[in-house]
């Protein structure tokens, strides 16, 4: 896989970067882990990111998406955390510090928790730069207790579901295809099995699902 280099792995620069922050803003401070569609479009001011990895955790489009990349009649698929004592997880952490701290968090909870079903959980992050200086995160992760869970299938299944959703923030296919861009921009390094294998079924599945201008207009 080709490394690319150190700059374009970094995240969306942040809109408010440069917002002046009060002495006190380091009391308040919080780190944001996304990695889903937190890692290219997180929507929301911080002051810092960073590219990394979280252990203990496997990546799984298992969590259906009724609202976002899907409908009530064909729900999408999105990702979760699944707990996996071998697992690794890479995304983006976003530090957020101050006043960000409360709008980031009442953003999310709308947009994760009650759009996409989403509970919150402490993670240890490692930044790709200095992974023996971890952090504490926020994850917001879809557990089998919330309605919208659809649990495990084959990647075909799971691929042919992508190709048909829609929802109110696009098409299923640019949410698996932009995860699957950050995930090349983090270098070899960082992989992630079950997303390739669902890209590869994409892949081999495109052409007989619709010729290609077709399948360009869907992203
Ligand atoms: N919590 C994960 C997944 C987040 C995610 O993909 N959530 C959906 C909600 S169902 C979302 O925000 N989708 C917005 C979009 O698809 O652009 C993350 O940290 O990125």
């Amino acid at each position: 896989m080709k490394q690319e280099p150190a700059a374009q792995n970094s995240p969306p620069a942040s809109p408010t970067s440069s917002q002046p922050l009060s002495e006190d803003d380091d009391a308040q401070a919080l780190w944001i882990f996304g990695y889903g569609s937190l890692v290219w479009r997180p929507d929301f001011a911080y002051s810092d990111s960073r590219v990394g990895f979280v252990r203990g955790y496997s990546r799984r489009f298992w969590q259906g998406d009724t609202f976002h990349r899907g409908s009530d009649k064909m729900p999408g698929r999105v990702v979760t955390l699944l707990e996996d004592r071998e697992g690794c997880t890479w995304g983006v952490a976003y530090q957020v510090q101050g006043e960000q701290v409360n709008e980031a968090l009442k953003y999310l909870n709308v947009r994760e928790a009650v759009l996409g079903g989403y509970d919150t959980k402490e993670v240890t992050f490692y930044p790709q730069d200095t992974p023996d200086q971890p952090l504490k995160a926020l994850a917001y992760v879809a557990t089998p207790q919330n309605p919208g869970y659809l649990g495990p299938a084959p990647e075909e299944a799971i691929a042919t579901q992508i190709l048909a959703c829609r929802g109110f923030s696009g098409h299923n296919l640019e949410y698996l295809l932009r995860l699957a861009d950050f995930m090349q921009l983090c270098g070899p390094q960082a992989q992630d099995e079950h997303l390739a294998a669902i890209v590869d079924a994409v892949g081999t599945m495109l052409p007989c699902f619709c010729p290609t201008e077709q399948a360009l207009a869907l992203v």
